[in-house]
């Protein structure tokens, strides 16, 4: 038993899916009669709804009830076509999809460029909306009555009898799932994933949250759009109820229960609602409190949806066969990499970085009435470690902050090389060169510590979407380059053998090792290191101040805000010294160590009492 599911363990990931694809395709041969198959394109078409809501909701954290919207978008341009004579199946699935991805760009932006819940309520009025938008342009639509006379669609001139259509529904339903399955296992999916658990974090390695949050939505509408043309070919009919709030709640119950992190999960959540509680009558008189109730005790009760008991049931039969959960697939069903754990090596060469001047110029910032940076200058220069030192509160976060872009400066200048950049968003700053870390360590749960690490390249390398969903050669040149150079952080900071690990689970010294791996891999030309000692033991604190200074060393302007005032002595080049937001000191080390005022205001000493510190 044991050596069975080792071997099916060992098949690739993608093997099960395909051959769940091809047997859903081929079922009619096993003699499903009317009703039966009916049922199954219903599963698909809800399957396809599910899924455009699982992109946004489960991968880019985005809760948006549009996909009631963009099927009905899809149904009525498929539906408006046939009645005009254009029933070609192609056609209508090309024109679906492009009027639902309009209208999930057009509803998108201003709701995520809003903010906060904006996207949610702004697509919860959308569906609100659609029946009356239908019946306002009765003369086209039908109405509330429905848009009846649509004629059964054809392929290359030919009409399609019942079985060529299962088979088109069955196959544009396959053909999304692979789609999905390839986006969201490519740097793509990994970026969505950090975006979705936390927006600052993506955003401080290049990746813009509105364009991915916005591409997220308005990709889940294309599904949408196929589903609504999908469906009208089946029903040949169409009426603006078929498109209300409670399809957008069947919709959002499928997702939760089949897992909105999951691809398959979706073709799940959607088979379980479509065969079971949406077949009775009597249910769909109180669909609406049903779904309300199962999201309510759902979402609470099965958090992760089927797909979470699903990978829990792997795992526990991982752990009977003695392998290793931590090199099991992800539950989105992608592998990071595929190549051998790489040896730690102390000697793998950090390479050479684009090093940029940092110069901050009398920037004052205030929050209310506390005047948190009160003209801070300062310059950070490449292959120069800069510590910036200073009392709890003396403003060393806000200028990081500030320099990344999270604040806007109330005065003075920032400059990247020749760049200002105290305008700039945090993505654009980061795409600027410069890179950090956090206080608490940032890292997102559900990732390996190779993911991680490779998560640090997406703004750097581009592969686009298309090369990503079609597996080109460009998409495998970036993924065998992002796997080796994660792999090469990995072991600079000693942590090659963990790759596979999951990071959230590393305890706190690790977890900011990871940080400064993941920093190392974006090719910075500033590092920006927030207290990244904090919390190392005393190997760790070796490890970490030989790497800072190999990464000055390769080009790169460091930035070190840390209150361990040996560690500061000992790799800083220049140190400058905040206190209540002014620099009240700065220069090399040894000057710093024997200023008065610093040591008063900094450490609380005198002179002499520091001299007989450093003798004892
Ligand atoms: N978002 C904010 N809103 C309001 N006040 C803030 C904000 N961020 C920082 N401050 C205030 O600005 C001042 C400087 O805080 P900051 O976190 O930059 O200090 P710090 O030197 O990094 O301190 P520590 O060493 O404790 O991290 C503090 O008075 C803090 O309360």
């Amino acid at each position: 038993m044991t050596a069975i599911w080792c071997r099916v363990r060992a098949l690739p990931g993608w093997v099960f899916p395909l051959a769940a694809g091809v047997v859903l395709i081929l079922l009619p041969l096993a003699g499903l009669d009317f009703a039966a198959s009916r049922q199954v394109q219903l599963v698909c078409v809800l399957a396809l709804l599910v899924s455009g809501l699982n992109l946004s909701l489960g991968y880019a954290g985005e809760l948006a009830l549009g996909q009631a919207a963009m099927f009905a978008a899809g149904a009525y341009t498929a539906g408006l076509l046939s009645v005009s004579g254009h029933t070609d199946i192609v056609l209508q699935l090309v024109a679906g999809g492009v009027v639902a991805l309009a209208v999930g760009v057009v509803t998108g932006i201003p709701g995520l460029r809003l903010g906060h819940w904006s996207l949610a309520l702004t697509s919860f009025f959308l569906v609100l909306l659609v029946p009356d938008v239908i019946a306002a342009f009765g003369e086209v639509t039908g109405g509330r009555s429905g848009l009846s006379g649509i004629a059964e669609a054809t392929l290359l001139g030919e009409v399609l009898e019942p079985e060529a259509l299962y088979v088109v529904i069955a196959g544009v339903t396959v053909l999304w799932f692979v789609v999905l399955r390839n986006l969201v296992t490519s740097r793509h999916g990994l970026a969505f994933r950090v975006l979705k658990q936390s927006p600052v974090l993506a955003s401080s390695m290049g990746i813009s949250v509105f364009r991915m949050k916005l591409l997220a939505y308005a990709l889940g509408a294309l599904p949408a759009g196929l589903a609504g043309v999908l469906f009208t070919n089946l029903d040949l009919y169409i009426s603006p109820e078929a498109f209300g709030f409670t399809l957008a709640t069947s919709v959002l119950a499928a997702s939760i229960l089949g897992g909105s992190t999951s691809v398959y999960g979706a073709f799940v959540g959607a088979a379980i609602m479509q065969l079971g509680p949406n077949q009775s009558t009597e249910f769909q008189q109180y669909a609406l409190l049903v779904y309300g109730a199962f999201l309510v005790v759902g979402g609470v009760l099965l958090s992760g949806g089927l797909a979470r008991l699903y990978w829990l049931l792997i795992a526990r039969l991982d752990r009977a066969a003695g392998l290793s959960s931590a090199r099991a697939p992800k539950p989105s069903g992608g592998q990071a990499g595929d190549s051998e754990d790489s040896e730690d090596s102390e000697d793998s060469e950090v390479p050479a970085l684009p090093g940029r001047p940092l110069e901050v110029a009398g920037v004052r910032k205030a929050f209310g009435g506390n005047q948190a940076l009160a003209g801070v200058s300062l310059t950070a220069s490449p292959g120069k470690v800069t510590a910036l030192i200073g009392p709890n509160g003396s403003g060393k976060t806000t200028l990081l902050n500030m320099v990344s872009g999270f604040y806007r400066a109330d005065s003075g200048h920032i400059r990247i090389g020749e760049r200002q950049v105290q305008r700039l968003t945090p993505h654009r700053v980061a795409r600027e060169g410069v890179a950090r870390t956090f206080q608490t360590p940032n890292i997102p749960e559900g990732l390996s510590v190779l993911e991680v690490v490779i998560s640090g390249r997406y703004a750097g390398q581009r592969a686009s979407m298309l090369s990503a969903v079609l597996r080109l050669p460009r998409f495998r040149r970036v993924r065998t380059a992002d796997v080796a150079e994660a792999e090469q952080a990995l072991s600079l900071v000693g942590m090659g053998q963990l790759r596979d690990t999951e990071a959230v689970s590393l305890p706190l010294g690790m977890r900011r090792l990871l940080e400064v791996a993941k920093v190392l891999v974006s090719r910075p030309g500033v590092v920006l290191l927030d207290e990244v000692a904090s919390g190392l033991d005393e190997d760790e604190v070796c490890r970490l101040a030989e790497l800072i200074r190999r990464i000055s060393d390769a080009g790169a302007a460091v930035v070190l805000v840390e209150h361990n005032f040996r560690l500061v002595l000992d790799l800083a080049d220049e140190v400058v010294v905040l206190a209540q937001g002014e620099v009240i000191a700065s220069g090399p080390p040894e000057v710093i160590e024997n200023d008065e005022r610093v040591l008063s205001e900094y450490l609380g000493v005198t002179v002499a009492e520091a001299g007989e510190g450093q003798r004892g």
